[in-house]
């Protein structure tokens, strides 16, 4: 739903579902569900969880200022991102191993977000290949890209992406090597070795093909060698622009000279991410890097924002503080957890809910009005 009588919306009356409203609760329910090592692996931070922290406790530092007597009987929540028209501001982060959650995984996630028309972004590290996903739903589909050492795989990853309908590629800047989750390292748990990362490199035969070459005798060790690629540097990205046609976004960036070096290479799209504090520990909180990068790309390409996403209203300051689209995690992730597709589903009419009653009572008809709110911090 995209332009709507703001009334029509909010009455609109929520399934009987187990998926609890709040975002606490949802996290209490998965916890309870979920093995102690999946969910420590879905819910940690890096390091001391400091980054994860501040994630969390940021949003409480901003504060909108509502501006009322507007009528804002009609809500129009639509938004344009390279050239597609999408129904709301919100896009499904890309999350790997999902199967970890519920047998369906990717497939559970993008069914639940056709619904909605809000685009689902694979995993390099996903539980099933992008053809697969490409014919779950009938919903936009995103491919995130961990480049991988052998430069051929990466191109037939994104070569397949193109075939299987993709609108954009995102390249996971932040991550060209793991970062040090202190709970997976004391439960020996490593997000690939049960086998549920590799739906895009089993049925890749140009991955395959390299497993010999690279002396590895498993697809799991394959992946594991060739995604940690501490050399990536700026001219992939410069090659990767001239192989494909597709829009390309870098996940991954929080300083504000990154975004400028990014529109020089011609990236189409930036996300302020700092991976949900489960990389570098002690890393700005991404609402806080957000301002600053969204004042120096001023306008020439869309900014997305993730990491700490939770409820409407926190969708709202983002969205003021200069993001043109709003990625959802863990959230989408516990909701899974709890219940499968349904899960997903209600946990996202939900939020939708959430976020339309969030701009009524902020006084803002559409997105144009949302940017140009009174925000403080402090
Ligand atoms: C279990 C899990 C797996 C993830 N896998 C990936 C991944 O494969 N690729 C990627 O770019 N980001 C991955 N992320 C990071 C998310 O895309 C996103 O940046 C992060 O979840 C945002 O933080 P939040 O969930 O706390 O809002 C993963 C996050 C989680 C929780
Ligand atoms: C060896 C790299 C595995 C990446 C796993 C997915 C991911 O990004 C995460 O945050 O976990």
């Amino acid at each position: 739903m995209s332009t709507y009588k703001s009334n029509d919306y909010i009455v609109q009356s929520v399934e009987e579902s187990p998926l609890p409203i709040g975002y606490e609760e949802i996290e209490k329910a998965a916890k309870d569900i979920l093995s102690p090592k999946a969910f420590s692996y879905i819910s940690s931070g890096a390091g001391a969880e400091e980054t994860a922290r501040k994630n969390k406790n940021a949003f409480q530092r901003y504060s909108i200022i509502p501006k009322l007597l507007n009528d804002v009987s009609e809500l129009d929540t639509r938004i344009s991102l390279f050239g597609n028209t999408y129904p709301t501001p919100f896009i499904l982060a890309p999350v790997g191993v999902l199967k970890l959650a519920d047998d369906q995984g990717d497939l559970a996630v993008t069914r639940a977000a056709s619904k909605y028309d809000i685009p689902f972004i694979q995993s390099t590290v996903s539980s099933f290949s992008i053809e697969e996903v490409g014919q779950s739903g009938d919903g936009p589909k995103w491919f995130q890209l961990y480049w991988t050492s052998l430069e051929d795989v990466s191109y037939s990853f994104v070569k397949r992406a193109e075939e299987a309908g993709s609108e954009a590629i995102v390249v996971t800047i932040d991550t060209v090597t793991l970062g040090f989750r202190e709970k997976d390292l004391s439960y020996g748990y490593s997000p690939l070795a049960d086998g549920y990362g590799q739906g895009n490199f089993e049925s890749d035969d140009v991955f395959l093909s390299t497993l010999a070459e690279v002396n590895d005798s498993t697809i799991v060790d394959g992946i594991i060698k060739q995604i940690n690629y501490p050399a990536l540097n700026w001219s992939h990205i410069k090659k990767l622009k001239r192989m494909t046609s597709l829009p390309i976004l870098l996940k991954g960036v929080l300083h504000p000279e990154d975004a400028l070096q990014a529109i020089h290479c011609g990236v189409d799209g930036l996300i302020v991410s700092n991976h949900g504090g489960r990389q570098l520990d002690g890393v700005i909180s991404s609402i806080d890097a957000l301002p600053e990068i969204a004042k120096v790309v001023n306008g020439k390409i869309p900014v997305l924002f993730d990491s700490g996403i939770r409820r409407g209203s926190d969708a709202l300051k983002v969205l003021v503080l200069g993001a043109d689209a709003v990625l959802i995690g863990r959230p989408y992730v516990y909701s899974l957890a709890i219940d499968g597709e349904k899960g997903v589903s209600q946990f996202l009419a939900n939020f939708l809910q959430d976020f339309s009653s969030s701009m009524v009572l902020a006084g803002v008809k559409n997105i144009k009005q949302l940017k140009q709110m009174k925000i403080v911090c402090g």
